[in-house]
């Protein structure tokens, strides 16, 4: 798999997402600097990471979706590459329209920062396939701003089309408000672009890839992709 992850000023997951992208296919992807303006030569999946770029002045990703890489970014989905948001990744892949939607404030007013259960809603995508249907998988989040929100129209069309990746639960699976864990329009954890290209999600698969600190149930989406592109 050639996989490149994205650095902006104030990123600090990339080292997590290289780990995690190595153990899962043995290569080290290319770190690419916010002020490139091309991605390395045959990238198969460009990675956003988590973070803080640009101190999350003036929306979280609002200034690092208008930054120099993001025009090789937007190209590299719009010829069907795949594209994994983490976190302070989706907001970028959101303010830069490659995923509808926006990413308010949790519904709490509060950092959150916990472990919490997600349900991996289909299987049949590059990012999952790895997965069970409707597993439970036990990740981390840690942000801010992860209440996702999109008008009627646009929320109706990634229900009926089935575009939702992930969304918060609890430990058997079920979904309610008192598993929401920052007010996600129908607890939306993660989506998928229209043709399943791109993912942007909230949760941090990669600080779940190793038993001794925490736990694998991040692995699936990184084994996902490294099988998928060596094939
Ligand atoms: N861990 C992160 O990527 C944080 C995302 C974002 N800056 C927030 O707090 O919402």
């Amino acid at each position: 798999m050639k996989a490149a992850v994205v650095t902006f000023p104030g990123s600090n997951r990339e080292r997590d997402i290289a780990r995690a992208l190595k153990h899962a296919s043995g290569v080290a992807p290319a770190m690419v600097w916010h002020a490139e303006t091309d991605l390395p030569a045959g990238t198969d999946l460009v990675v956003l990471p988590g973070g803080f770029s640009y101190g999350d002045y003036l929306r979280c990703g609002a200034i690092a979706a208008r930054s120099n890489i993001m025009a090789a970014v937007q190209a590299h989905a719009a010829r069907g590459g795949l594209v994994l948001g983490v976190c302070n990744g989706f907001q970028i892949l959101c303010e830069a329209q490659l995923l509808p939607g926006v990413l308010m404030r949790n519904d709490r007013l509060r950092f959150m920062c916990k472990r919490q259960n997600l349900r991996v809603e289909r299987t049949d995508t590059a990012f999952t396939h790895r997965y069970a249907q409707g597993q439970v998988i036990d990740v981390c989040i840690a942000h801010g701003e992860g209440n996702w929100t999109a008008d009627a129209d646009a929320v109706a069309r990634i229900e009926d089309k089935g575009l939702v990746a992930f969304r918060y639960c609890d430990a058997n699976g079920v979904v309610s408000p008192e598993t929401n864990c920052n007010g996600s329009v129908n607890s939306i954890a993660g989506i998928y672009s229209e043709k399943r290209n791109v993912l942007g999600m909230m949760p941090h698969p990669e600080n779940l890839i190793d038993a001794l600190v925490g736990g694998t149930d991040g692995r699936g989406l990184f084994e996902s992709l490294a099988s998928r592109m060596a094939a």
